[in-house]
């Protein structure tokens, strides 16, 4: 009671401090400028007379692993540094208070955090935090953060486009299409609509409930499981179910979508027996991480016709080895871990992990900061 008030006096004070001291910002999404918003710091490049924080910065390609344009927009805030400086340089060390990481990879050891004193925060750019060792960071008192919002539009998309893409067999009818071979062209070419069929959503966070937005629309009928019950007005507004019981949402989608956190509890979370319980002409989709599924499992329901189809942007390990069964199936379908892949969502990671590593290192409220259990 006393800490939900100190917080919310907290809060007070800090909105009020905010307005008075920054004079304009604008909105990371809308692009709409207004004085004191959510998201300060992301577009305030930090003042040219104070030397900027010295970040390290690690991505994949590219000189500092992330898009040039992301790179420009980071380097207004921070003097960017990457693994290969830091490796040649033992002076950065002691410079280094954030950590840039992209998206799922694993770069972070206890190694790399012995030898980075000052180190206060690694942004995730990205939501899921699987690839992050949360208790060894935290032992170190670095903080942790990630970015929910910025995500969730193009994964809900990615979930849509894979559901749809299942359900009309696309990929399938896109090889028949440039094939030489003409003599099959659409004959006996049938797939199921979605619309008025079960989707059951399994997580129901930001992501999961912009995918029951965006079902809603196609007039689909919505189950969801979720370790906390949204509110009424929120299951209203997307007229979705809630199944305390995760078997009820197997047993009853057309459907099943998984968009849950890779933790412990949800790792093989589907598995031979809640494969079993799906309907055998129902589809599994997994817009979350590989690993939720126990994919040996899967390839044996899928062959035994125990569910019709896949349909993956994620799979265990990324990429699969060239010979895995479960690239050599017409009814699945599988991308190449494409949630987040568009311009407009990185800008937004890179925003807003930006934003979340200013709050930190400025002591100011955190706005996604991850909370180790
Ligand atoms: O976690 C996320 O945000 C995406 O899956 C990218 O890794």
């Amino acid at each position: 009671m006393f800490r939900c008030k100190a917080f919310h006096l907290a809060k007070i004070y800090w909105f009020k401090w905010a307005k008075k001291n920054i004079t304009c910002v604008q909105h990371y999404k809308t692009g709409q400028k207004s004085t004191g918003g959510r998201l300060l710091s992301a577009y305030q490049p930090m003042s040219m007379e104070k030397e900027r924080p010295s970040m390290l910065i690690s991505g994949i390609g590219g000189t500092f692993g992330v898009l040039e344009s992301h790179a420009e927009f980071l380097k207004k805030h921070f003097n960017l540094i990457t693994m290969k400086e830091l490796q040649k340089s033992k002076e950065l060390h002691e410079k280094i208070t954030s950590v840039f990481v992209l998206e799922c990879l694993p770069v972070i050891d206890q190694e790399l955090l012995e030898i980075l004193p000052n180190l206060k925060v690694i942004g995730n750019s990205g939501v899921g935090v699987n690839h992050l060792n949360l208790k060894l960071i935290s032992s170190f008192g670095v903080k942790v953060t990630n970015t929910p919002h910025a995500v969730s539009d193009s994964t809900a998309d990615i979930g849509m486009a894979l559901m749809l893409a299942s359900a009309r067999r696309l990929v399938e009818g896109c090889y028949l299409a440039t094939s030489p071979d003409t003599t099959h062209f659409a004959v006996n070419w049938l797939g199921v609509e979605v619309s008025r069929a079960t989707l059951g959503i399994i997580g129901m966070g930001n992501i999961g409930y912009k995918v029951a937005k965006r079902a809603k629309a196609f007039d689909m009928k919505i189950l969801y499981h979720n370790r906390n019950r949204r509110k009424e007005e929120e299951e209203q507004e997307v007229g979705a179910v809630y199944c305390k019981n995760i078997d009820d949402v197997l047993r009853q989608s057309d459907f099943v979508m998984l968009v849950v956190n890779l933790t412990s509890e949800t790792h093989n979370l589907i598995g031979k027996r809640e494969l079993e319980l799906m309907k055998p002409t129902a589809t599994l989709i997994n817009i979350c991480r590989g690993a939720v599924v126990d994919q040996d499992a899967l390839v044996e329901a899928l062959q035994n016709k125990v569910i019709k189809a896949a349909a993956l942007d994620v799979t265990y390990p990324e990429p699969l080895p060239r010979d895995h069964l479960l690239l050599q199936m017409k009814n699945v379908i599988i991308t190449p871990h494409i949630g987040t892949a568009t311009d407009q969502a990185l800008r937004m990671m890179t925003e807003e992990a930006v934003e979340n590593i200013l709050a930190v290192l400025n002591n100011l409220p955190v706005p996604s900061e991850v909370i180790s259990k």
